[in-house]
């Protein structure tokens, strides 16, 4: 029989699912309940059927509301708003309230009024199962009913063990001769299921104990690590870290599937219209309503317990993979910087990085 917690994953394996199938998702806090449908693949059929009980409201995050400048009509701007729903606020307007391609062509014309967002810890895991789905941030919401019972019911604190680090185990590990050293191995961890297996290279092999290891977190940027896209420094940084383990006897490259910061792949996409359209890398995942950096460095330092390694020598320009490492319990003996020269396509993303994020560069 399946534990509890197997069946609370269960559940919010269903609720993912069912988002990304354009079906609504309850989300039951104690006595409050709301029933929930991305807006990004509702259709005129289902969010009809959502506001046949009552008319749905539209959820967003705090910095695609300020992006609207709706920020001030609230008192706590840090949640989620909640868009009352007015009869004009159709199925366009609120994909126009979710997606920023349009901002600058088509802004949006109002008035919006921002209501009491009701059962917070509900709506904050609203927004976190539309990210875990790869979706954009924006939810209709409305109260439950009893109509609803057919839909996936998950809890807040379902949602919240289901994305806890120590959830993560090693499945598999296996020889990977790489360019750098014949004697690599690949270590394949099982985690949130949604995120993709994260990856742990032991360039070199195990590390010896009385060592050390150079580490590298690197997230995964299929443009930069696969197709050599020139905008970022993902894919030179990702080789010059082998080159530097293998120069120093070994070291441990963690490859976490945290693509795009963690907006994943089709919202990074989203974010690299709106630096078409002259937007910097920060103001582009704010304006799609995300953070600015969406990752969980937990799961790496999870990753480095479960091979039995507490203290780095972490191979990064970013002061917050050393703060979320050791946060998390991992000693950073040493931050080893690794700058690669720039190109015409990324000086000002590494100018960004460094203006804005804090990267030492
Ligand atoms: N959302 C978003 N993600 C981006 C953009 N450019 C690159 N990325 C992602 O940023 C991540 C790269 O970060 P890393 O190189 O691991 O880390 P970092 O924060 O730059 O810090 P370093 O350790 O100094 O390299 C990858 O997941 C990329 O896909 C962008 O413009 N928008
Ligand atoms: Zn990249």
């Amino acid at each position: 029989m399946a534990s509890p917690a197997e069946r609370s994953g269960r559940q919010v394996s269903r609720a993912i699912d069912a988002l990304r199938r354009g079906q609504p998702v309850v989300i039951r806090d104690g006595k409050a309940a709301v029933t929930v449908l991305a807006v990004e693949l509702a259709e005129d059929d289902t969010l009809a059927a959502l506001d046949a009980a009552a008319p749905a409201d539209v959820l967003i995050t705090a910095s695609r509301a300020a992006t609207l400048k709706l920020v001030n009509q609230l008192a706590a701007a840090s949640g989620p708003v909640r868009i009352g729903r007015v009869p004009w606020l159709d199925l366009a307007a609120a994909v126009a309230l979710a997606d920023p391609v349009f901002d600058l062509t088509r802004p949006l014309k109002g008035p919006f009024a921002a209501r009491d967002v009701g059962a917070a810890d509900a709506a904050d895991a609203a927004i976190q199962l539309a990210k875990l789905a790869g979706l954009l941030p924006a939810l209709f919401i409305r109260e439950a009913v009893k109509d609803d019972r057919e839909a996936p019911h998950v809890t807040p604190g379902d949602v919240a063990s289901y994305v806890a680090p120590d959830r993560l185990r090693i499945v598999s590990r296996a020889h990977l001769p790489i360019a750098q050293s014949d004697k690599s191995m690949l270590v394949a961890f099982r985690g949130v299921p949604e995120q993709g297996e994260h990856l742990a290279l032991l360039v070199g092999g195990a590390p010896a104990h009385d060592t050390t290891p150079l580490v590298r977190l690197h997230s995964e940027c299929l443009t930069g690590d696969v197709l050599g896209s020139l905008k970022c420094d993902c894919g030179p940084q990702l080789h010059a870290a082998l080159d530097a383990m293998a120069a120093a006897g070994g070291g441990i490259l963690l490859y976490l599937r945290q693509e795009g910061r963690g907006i994943g792949l089709l919202n990074k996409l989203r974010a690299y219209a709106l630096q078409d359209q002259g937007f910097d890398t920060v103001d582009a995942n704010l304006r799609l309503g995300f953070a600015i950096d969406e990752r969980d460095f937990r799961i790496a330092a999870r990753m480095l317990n479960l091979l039995n390694i507490d203290t780095v020598r972490l191979l990064s320009n970013n002061p917050e993979k050393v703060e979320g490492l050791q946060a998390a319990g991992i000693k950073v003996a040493e931050r080893v910087s690794l700058a690669l020269p720039s190109n015409p396509h990324n000086a000002h993303y590494l100018a960004t990085k460094r203006d804005r994020t804090g990267h030492i560069l």
